[in-house]
């Protein structure tokens, strides 16, 4: 009989904290979407049949209909600020930036080394290490670190080959997926990962399990990024052992051979070992701090170059195949592009030859569009904001959601959005529209830092590709397609399966 009346009365006591918070947005005078106990607008992560970025992009089309330009949510229990206007995006990302400079993920460097990586630190920290990090992605780096990915290009022409051969569907997306892995594994880790060779490589497998989203880990992540401050009092650690093991043996193993042997090489571990020795010159626009990368740091930079960079390209190269595998106009006006600029180059691709494809930049922008890796972004209230114009001010410590694929479907900007269109990007095109608009790399001082890079790998992948082959979709691939409701990135559920065809 106790234990009914305890239970009873923390149930309720539980109920009226619930009540009492998610009036939370009435008592500060914003609309809000209502909640749900216990998940508030989140949907159960048990029962997740949904991308949260599709979520997102339902909530931004209800409130662009009931004309609203922001509004509140409740993640489980914390309120969330969530922009609906791109003028009000602008604010947030960019004008009124030091009131956001958070992404408000979870991390700890006490007990999860790897998990203090650029994307996921703020404050002071994350300027100081962003400010160390930029130089590490000039025009100048990239033309360095070009060749690896020459060399990595070799290896995928030559598994085409093979591919094309057994005359069956390829499977576009793991190919493009070993691809990026050797790529960043030899420019963040400096090692021939040999993906393409062995099935099993352990960057591919473990690159595999970091997007490998169970349940557990779901869960873990939700309640350790609504609950930062409590999850680091207690220790939560969000990267699995084993891959935390395996990062930190291969930056440790790499750094003390390179340190030793005095071996230097044209790549990120190079940059970084070089911050962590105080190597940089001026010229390189660094300026010294004072302040060195512990070997803890340097592993988690080169965690995060790995983590943001071949997931992210590997889908954008897929979508853009499946996309000019629907549309064979487009396919073939991009290959007559990369035909023509290839032959003035020696028929070779070079970074020259890279920035020559106008076209190219119209179709990879507007698969970004249409699939944006990343469907939502996020920033953390780091001190009171007063919403310029509006009689609301958020919270210190408030999350902020920003729909980038909801307003990437916004019929306002983009005309029957569900048309695959590279038309839309052309250089007056694209002087009409809002320039928040198109956010698929993010926009202010927290810009994806490697989108130089991503874009260079990508362009290189299907200039490869399509110079030597015509591609159609095959009735292998589950059409239409549909989003992997529990990955992070925005990625096809299933694989996508084209047919190729040698080009004449
Ligand atoms: C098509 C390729 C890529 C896309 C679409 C992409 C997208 C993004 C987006 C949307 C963000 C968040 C920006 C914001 O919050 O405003 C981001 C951040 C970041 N990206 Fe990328 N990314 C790509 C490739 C890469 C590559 C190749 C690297 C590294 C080699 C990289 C490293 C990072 C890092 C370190 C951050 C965190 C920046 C910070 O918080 O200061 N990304 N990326």
């Amino acid at each position: 009989m106790f234990v009914v009346v305890l239970l009873a009365t923390f149930l309720s006591i539980l109920f009226g904290y619930y009540k009492w918070i998610y009036q939370y947005w009435q008592r500060k005078n914003l609309p809000f979407v209502p909640p749900q106990i216990p998940y508030g607008n989140l949907t159960s992560p048990f029962r997740r049949k949904e991308h949260v970025g599709v979520s997102m992009q339902k909530i931004y089309n209800d409130m662009k209909e009931k004309k609203w330009k922001h509004g509140g949510l409740f993640f489980i229990t914390s309120p969330v600020y969530f922009v609906a206007d791109v003028d009000y995006v602008k604010n947030v990302m960019a004008k009124d930036f030091q009131h956001f400079v958070d992404r408000g993920f979870y991390y700890n460097e006490k007990t999860d080394a790897l998990s203090a990586y650029l994307f996921a630190i703020g404050g002071p920290k994350w300027r100081n290490l962003r400010t160390k990090l930029t130089p590490t992605f000039t025009s100048g780096k990239m033309k360095m670190m070009f060749q690896t990915l020459v060399d990595c290009e070799a290896n995928l022409e030559e598994k085409m080959a093979l591919e094309y051969e057994k005359k069956q569907p390829i499977d576009v997306k793991e190919i493009l997926g070993c691809f990026t892995t050797d790529i960043i594994g030899s420019c963040a880790f400096g090692l021939d990962c040999k993906t393409f060779q062995h099935e099993n490589s352990p960057f591919r497998v473990y690159g595999k399990e970091v997007f490998a989203s169970t349940t557990y880990r779901i869960v873990k992540a939700t309640f350790a990024n609504t609950f930062p401050d409590l999850s680091r009092s207690l220790g939560i650690v969000v990267t699995p052992k084993d891959i935390t093991a395996f990062f930190m043996k291969v930056v440790k193993d790499t750094v003390n051979y390179r340190e030793k042997n005095s071996y230097t090489r044209k790549d990120f571990m190079q940059l970084l070992i070089d911050i962590k020795n105080n190597k940089l010159v001026e010229e390189d626009g660094y300026k010294f701090d004072g302040k060195t990368l512990t070997i803890e740091e340097v592993a988690a930079q080169c965690f995060v170059f790995f983590l943001a960079g071949f997931e992210t390209s590997s889908t954008t190269m897929t979508f853009a195949l499946y996309e000019l595998s629907k549309h064979k106009h487009i396919q073939d006006k991009l290959r007559d592009e990369i035909t023509t600029v290839l032959a003035k180059h020696n028929g070779k691709i070079t970074y020259e030859s890279i920035q020559d494809m106008k076209y190219m930049n119209q179709v990879i922008d507007e698969t970004l569009r249409k699939y944006p890796p990343i469907p939502f972004l996020t920033r953390k209230c780091v001190k009171d904001y007063k919403v310029p114009d509006e009689d609301v001010v958020i919270e210190k410590g408030t999350m902020v959601i920003i729909p980038v694929l909801g307003i990437h479907y916004d019929k306002e900007f983009y005309p029957d959005p569900e048309k695959f269109d590279p038309e839309r990007f052309t250089e007056e095109n694209k002087r009409l529209r809002h320039q928040y608009a198109h956010i698929p790399f993010g926009e202010g001082p927290r810009i994806c830092i490697g989108m130089r890079f991503g874009l260079m790998q990508t362009k290189v992948g299907l200039a490869s590709l399509l110079s030597k082959y015509e591609f159609s979709v095959s009735s292998k691939t589950q059409e239409p397609l549909k989003a992997q409701p529990k990955s992070f990135v925005l990625a096809a559920e299933g694989e996508i399966w084209l047919d190729a065809q040698k080009v004449a």
